[in-house]
């Protein structure tokens, strides 16, 4: 008979978005009766309405399955969910070093896509087990043979005895968990050696509070054990420990190699940062688990409430969102355009849509965004440095000395007949060709250096749509670098738009600021007067148009008409000022403020 912890097998999935990781991991959850099928609803993993919605998913859960093995054995298999989106890396490569192995679904109608090379990387990095998985069999499309050729030549696994299933049809799953027994090796016991647990999630729950999802690697932790979180310093004496089952099982104790939650009476995420270390405050342990990293924002953007009497609104919406995520950061702002709002940050651009969305959704707040910044850094002439994330606090340009931008080494996988188009967009974007690998025969890994802020402007979407979807990003921080970058303000009626302005390359000021100017030009409604919009750079007006002013009365044509008519307009025209800000004299359309995002190049 085998001890409990030969038979614990700690694994995540991890695969290119949509490749299947959430379909495989209902398999998995309905195979081992974990929940009867009936009960269950499609997608157990992806608790959040918004991921099931958007196919993505964003929190992290854990959950323990029983499994009866064919070696008449019963295993304790702990699934560990990982987020599939690049904004999420790091939370991703925590949840992986809480892992001794990890299954790597491929799509066998796509083969190897960006993500899932970013994801080998990371399970390589941690040490761990990779058991490749070929997915989808069940479709046409499907080429089992090519995904394990390139499984085999690009990734350099064996893939001669890799499962070939169908999640969505539930084929071949028992091969999966075979060789999760068979190949995942049982975590280490480390009993004797003073508590060190990993923090890979955590949530906020309204009894229990913060609820820590933990890898706990050396010692053990129980009910009344003190403990320290060694990044933030914090202490607290632990309440409940568990496991994750469908939902929390409370455990007398958590030892060396389980998985589990914690709770403390912990009132806020930020206390326990994903990567820190938990340590028992009376007994500590010499060093902390490697790897932890405070991850700060990339992104930032101005969220300003639609209707300004909802500010307390979005401040307490923002409050709520920050109690479950402690990425995202925020603090007020005002601005001349908007009113009061709140300056956020994020971990990049789907972080930033996801949490509009939920503003929208969860909290039904009508909101404004500005255009989304990265952050600089600007050495001014005295020798002094500073970070700007709002366009708005760049220093007046004989202060400056000179400003650096993040650059981030971006991976691009796609059919090599797009080759041609997807270098083009590259170097619209002022990207740095490197490399070019093939995949196989049809496919190839380009690789660029790219300026975030390039990317962050609809580079993702004119990808996919030059390439049909076939092509796939990932991308990491590579550095800072000096550039010649400008604001570019945007004016109606002769005032600057606070809210409109942003940071851009000189080369690209010129064609950046037409293209505005007429996209505004389109949003902005004809009014009692004339309205110049203009570009400028430093006061120097670089584009310009006019939106003409309206000449008749609009309710002339209803004149000695019916009165309904006239109500009507009336009312019409009242629903449309509601969504209209009003800037300086000027009403602009709320939409104004976002349309300048998506422009084609
Ligand atoms: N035909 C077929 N479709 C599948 C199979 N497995 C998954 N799918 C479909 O592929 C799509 C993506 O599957 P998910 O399981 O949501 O993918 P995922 O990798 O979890 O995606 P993220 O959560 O965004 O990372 C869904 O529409 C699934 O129904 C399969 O074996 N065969």
């Amino acid at each position: 008979m085998k001890t409990k912890q030969e038979r614990t097998r700690n694994f995540c999935i991890i695969a290119h978005i949509d490749h299947g990781k959430s379909t495989l991991a209902d398999r998995l959850i309905e195979k081992t009766g974990l929940i009867s099928k009936r009960e269950m609803t499609s997608q157990v993993l992806d608790k959040m309405d918004l991921e099931q919605e958007r196919g993505i998913t964003i929190k992290l859960q854990a959950v323990r399955l029983v499994y009866h093995a064919k070696d008449g054995e019963e295993y304790y298999l702990n699934l560990i969910d990982t987020p599939g989106h690049v904004d999420f890396t790091y939370e991703v490569s925590r949840s992986l070093a809480a892992c001794e192995g990890a299954i790597l679904i491929v799509d066998a109608t796509q083969g190897i896509q960006a993500q899932t090379m970013a994801n080998v990387y990371l399970a390589l990095e941690n040490d761990l087990e990779i058991i490749p998985v070929i997915n989808k069999i069940d479709l046409p499309s499907a080429d089992p043979e090519m995904a394990r050729r390139e499984i085999e030549d690009y990734i350099g696994l064996p893939a001669d005895e890799a499962p070939l299933i169908s999640a969505k049809e539930g084929l071949n799953i028992d091969d999966v968990l075979e060789a999760i027994v068979r190949d995942v090796p049982p975590p280490e016991k480390k009993n004797k050696e003073p508590l060190r647990g990993l923090i890979f999630d955590s949530y906020y729950d309204q009894y229990k509070g913060v609820v820590i999802s933990t890898r706990i690697v050396d010692g053990e932790i129980k009910k009344g054990t003190k403990i320290k979180f060694y990044a933030t310093g914090k202490t607290f004496e632990v309440e409940e420990v568990g496991i994750f089952t469908s939902t929390l099982t409370p455990t007398n104790k958590l030892e060396s190699g389980d998985v589990g939650y914690i709770c403390a009476s912990i009132k806020n995420v930020a206390d326990t940062r994903v990567g820190d270390t938990i340590m028992d405050e009376e007994n500590p342990a010499k060093e902390p688990l490697p790897g932890y990293k405070s991850i700060t924002p990339m992104v930032y953007c101005g969220i300003y409430p639609a209707d300004g009497s909802k500010y307390e609104d979005l401040k307490e919406a923002l409050g709520k969102l920050k109690l479950n995520d402690a990425s995202l950061l925020y603090e007020p702002e005002t601005s001349v355009a908007l009113g009061f709002g709140f300056r956020c940050g994020f971990l990049g651009l789907l972080h930033l849509e996801v949490t509009q969305q939920r503003i929208d959704r969860e909290y039904n707040l009508d909101i404004v965004t500005t255009t989304p910044s990265v952050i600089y850094h600007v050495t001014k002439t005295d020798g002094s440095e500073l970070k700007v994330d709002n366009p708005t606090n760049l220093p007046p340009v004989p202060e400056i000395s000179f400003m650096e931008e993040p650059f981030v080494d971006a991976n691009i996988m796609l059919p090599s007949e797009y080759v041609g188009a997807v270098m083009e967009i590259c170097q619209g974007k002022r990207g740095i060709y490197k490399t070019m690998d093939y995949i196989d025969e049809n496919r190839v890994n380009l690789k660029y250096e790219m300026p975030l802020n390039e990317i962050i402007y609809d580079f993702f979407d004119t990808l996919k749509s030059r390439t049909k979807g076939y092509a796939s990003l990932d991308y990491e921080l590579l550095d800072y670098r000096k550039a010649d970058l400008v604001k570019l303000d945007i004016l109606l009626n002769g005032e600057i738009v606070d809210a409109l302005s942003f940071i851009v390359h000189r080369e690209k000021a010129q064609t950046r600021g037409r293209q505005i100017v007429k996209k505004l030009k389109e949003e902005i409604p004809r009014q009692m007067f004339e309205i110049p919009i203009q570009a400028a750079i430093g006061g120097k007006v670089i584009a310009r148009e006019t939106v003409r002013a309206l000449r008749k009365d609009v309710l002339s044509k209803c004149y000695g008409g019916d009165i309904t008519r006239k109500k009507k307009l009336l009312e019409k025209q009242k629903e449309g000022k509601k969504k209209m800000r009003q800037v300086g004299k000027v009403e602009v359309p709320q939409e104004a403020f976002t349309a300048v995002l998506k422009l084609d190049e």
